[in-house]
């Protein structure tokens, strides 16, 4: 079921944001989490830096097992029937779609990509701002102004936590989704047989809760608390569209949210920076709280994980899988070898950085971000192995449509840059005031559903403590 989308003509004026006369105050300080209380934004954040989207002037949403290559065909034309003017000519800089595809070819969830009225990205380099429109005519500075000075709000200030940290492991107002903790358990012993009966090696099983936040979500505010909390992971947040089925058009914003995607996730997928692509694999996971008093973390989290022969199982699994997937398009793959801890304010992880140059097909073209992003999803990380394998198994034990969660999360450019990490640590709102957040682990022969259960606690934790955030108004 592909509902056909033709691809609208746009012109894109990038320029650096100090010659942008409406953002001289926000270039002085050009921290994009500052953008966040505006309306609906789309976000790629890390530190500070990253991309904000506004407003929006084309969507392509889809399903199915040639949801990746649809998308793709759908952004290729946009791109080569589009006029750019990019005086930045940075990755990010012209135009730029962000985009999040379901896990699973069987998810009844659109996937699909979506391209902003206003981007306005930060690196080491410097800001930019980028204005997309319809239509063939350059946009002048003066659309720019005007843009902003629509589409930007400034946030009130700070985001806070509405309730203080729980230390508790489970939360009142989390309630079980598809599967309750108890037949999550069950589940989680039957794929542990499986593995030792020989008929896969590793599985990743998730399970989702649903939060009623019992107001409004301040969609800002939680967006604010995750990139402050979790400084080193990527803020995603981004809504395809319209919540009519099959709708191309963009509808007027039903104020809802729903199926809205957002978390914070540490998995880096596949990032591809002129024909340069990087990962970061993340398998193997150890809860802070789980440090015994008095012990020191960084030797706690390196005997726990580091020395531990399950984990390091569990995590060359994921780095395989990754490294398979990449090769064909790279001349040289290389990481992986020396796993490092990862610390999060929640959980350690062990971690792999992996590098590849790219090289050009037989179209002498390099490989974009989004064909890279299909060409590793899933990762033995979020699926298991052998894929396949696990996949099915994962339907079957899970028994939930995983939608987005676990699926690529991102944006690419017209130059075929972008990032796309792992929708993980995440929630997709249903409503105003509710979200269904998951949270996965993999599983290996030696493992242990009660600890694997509490896992998922420590990975919820982070979107179950951020959803009620408010804006600190004072
Ligand atoms: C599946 C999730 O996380 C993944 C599974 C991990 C593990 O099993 O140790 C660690 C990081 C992620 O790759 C999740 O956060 O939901």
């Amino acid at each position: 079921m592909t509902p056909e989308f033709p691809a609208p003509r746009l012109s894109a004026l990038t320029l650096p944001l100090s010659e942008v006369p409406a953002a001289a105050e926000f270039a002085r300080n050009p921290d994009v989490r500052r953008l966040l209380g505006s309306a609906d934004p789309a976000t790629w954040i890390m530190r500070g830096k990253g991309i904000v989207g506004l407003g929006r002037v084309a969507a392509y949403r889809v399903r199915g097992g040639t949801r990746f290559t649809s998308a793709r065909v759908w952004w290729d034309e946009l791109r080569q029937d589009a006029t750019v003017y990019d005086s930045v000519q940075r990755p990010g800089t012209g135009l730029l779609a962000f985009g999040a595809f379901a896990f699973a070819p069987s998810s009844t969830v659109d996937s699909g990509l979506m391209v902003p009225e206003l981007v306005i990205g930060t690196d080491a380099h410097g800001a930019w701002l980028t204005l997309i429109s319809t239509g063939p005519s350059e946009p002048t500075v003066e659309d720019v102004d005007a843009a902003w000075r629509r589409l930007v709000r400034a946030a009130p200030a700070v985001a806070r936590p509405e309730e203080p940290d729980a230390a508790a492991s489970s939360y009142p107002t989390a309630v079980p989704g598809t599967l309750d903790e108890q037949r999550w358990m069950e589940a989680v012993a039957d794929g542990v047989g499986m593995i030792r009966a020989g008929e896969l090696d590793k599985l990743v099983l998730a399970r989702d809760v649903v939060v009623d936040t019992g107001r409004p979500i301040e969609l800002g505010a939680v967006l604010g608390r995750l990139s402050e909390r979790f400084a080193t992971c990527w803020t995603y947040c981004v809504r395809l569209g319209p919540e009519q089925e099959g709708s191309e058009q963009e509808g007027p914003d039903d104020g809802e949210g729903a199926g809205r995607l957002l978390g914070a996730t540490p998995e880096m997928l596949i990032r591809v920076h002129r024909g340069t692509a990087t990962a970061r694999v993340l398998a193997g996971t150890l809860d802070r709280q789980d440090l015994p008093d008095g012990a020191n973390p960084e030797d706690f989290a390196g005997t726990e994980l580091g020395g531990s022969e399950k984990q390091q199982r569990e995590h060359r699994f994921a780095v395989d899988s990754l490294i398979t997937g990449l090769s064909p398009y790279a001349d040289e793959v290389s990481g992986g070898e020396h796993p490092f801890i990862l610390a999060l304010p929640n959980v350690w992880h062990l971690a792999s950085d992996v590098t590849a140059q790219l090289r050009a097909g037989v179209d002498g073209t390099l490989p974009s971000a989004l064909e890279l992003a299909e060409a590793v999803h899933p990762t033995a990380a979020v699926c298991g192995t052998p894929t396949e394998t696990a996949g099915a198994v994962i339907e079957d034990l899970e028994r939930m449509d995983r939608g987005l969660y676990a699926g690529p999360v991102g944006w690419l450019d017209g130059a075929g840059n972008g990032e796309w990490g792992i929708a993980l640590r995440g929630a997709v709102q249903l409503d105003a005031h509710r979200a269904r957040v998951s949270a996965g682990c993999g599983i290996v022969a030696e493992s242990d559903p009660r600890a694997e259960l509490a896992e998922t606690w420590a990975k919820l934790r982070p979107m179950l403590e951020s959803l009620p955030a408010r804006w600190d108004r004072e």
